[in-house]
């Protein structure tokens, strides 16, 4: 179940990481020589210790932040827009839903939305169609203010997913939930991602949470390299399995 290093990818990746090297202001390495590759249409799930640089590797795949040295291969997530230049297809969830307080919930998500090739793609007529079927229809006219942390936090998400993006970034999207609501809204992004087939990337402290979601999970290390990954994590989430993988990742987590 467990690989000492990322496995080879048959196929190519829907992202490729090669050589990342990070260096603080201070002149810390966050990361010296990272690789990771994620398949098209996996559930990645990046656990890691404070601090070893989970957040800052999502805003490089986001664009937000850049690496001193390596390349990031997003190629196979990047499509043309409507100017024809290619780039990629991403969208991001943080651990705070940022929704704008000035818009109802129907216009936080319709914000950017190409929700014509949403209906080519998966058969959704319109908005209100799409927020029926992820459940948020009866929120469609309330404002952020109105909303609790739970279904604001689902609001985003279903924002970010709305434009469709062929890469998926969350960072820490549920850390700030009470246990019961975090627990639902897993269960719910887990029919979201599986329905729409994203690939996805989540950032975690939780293993529990890596465990329910993930498809494959990969420790970032205090050293800054993606030192274990585990695959196969959908075979193991009941049961002595899912314990085992639990402990496993804990004993890990805590070398
Ligand atoms: N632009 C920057 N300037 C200075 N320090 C930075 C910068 N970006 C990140 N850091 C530092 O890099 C380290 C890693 O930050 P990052 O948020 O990526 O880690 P993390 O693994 O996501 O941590 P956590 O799990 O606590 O959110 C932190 O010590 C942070 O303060």
């Amino acid at each position: 179940m467990s690989a000492p290093v990322t496995p080879p990818v048959t196929v190519a990746p829907a992202v490729r990481i090669d050589g990342a090297r990070r260096t603080l202001p201070d002149g810390r390495p966050l990361f010296a020589d990272l690789d990771l590759e994620v398949r098209e249409g996996a559930f990645f799930v990046l656990l890691g210790p404070s601090g070893s640089g989970k957040s800052t590797l999502l805003r490089v795949l986001a664009g937000l932040d850049q690496l001193d040295d390596g390349t990031v291969d997003l190629a196979a997530v990047s499509e043309a827009d409507g100017a024809g230049r290619v780039r990629p297809s991403v969208a991001m969830v943080f651990q705070d839903p940022l929704l704008y307080p000035w818009l109802t919930v129907r216009e936080n998500v319709a914000l950017g939305s190409r929700f014509r090739s949403t209906r080519e793609r998966h058969g959704h007529s319109d908005l209100q169609e799409m927020l029926e079927h992820f459940r948020l229809d009866h929120l469609a006219d309330a404002y952020p203010d109105e909303l609790s942390g739970g279904q604001a936090q689902r609001v985003a998400v279903m924002r970010a997913v709305g434009v469709r993006p062929r890469l998926l970034l969350l960072d820490e999207p549920f850390s700030a939930l009470d246990p019961a609501t975090r627990a639902d809204l897993q269960q719910w992004l887990a029919g979201v991602v599986a329905e729409l087939g994203t690939t996805t990337i989540l950032v975690t402290h939780d293993v529990d949470e890596a465990i329910t979601l993930g498809g494959r999970i990969g420790l970032l290390s205090g050293s800054g390299v993606v030192d274990r990954v585990w695959t196969d994590v959908d075979r193991a989430r009941e049961g002595s399995a899912r314990t085992a993988l639990r402990t496993e990742i804990l004993s890990e987590y805590r070398r």
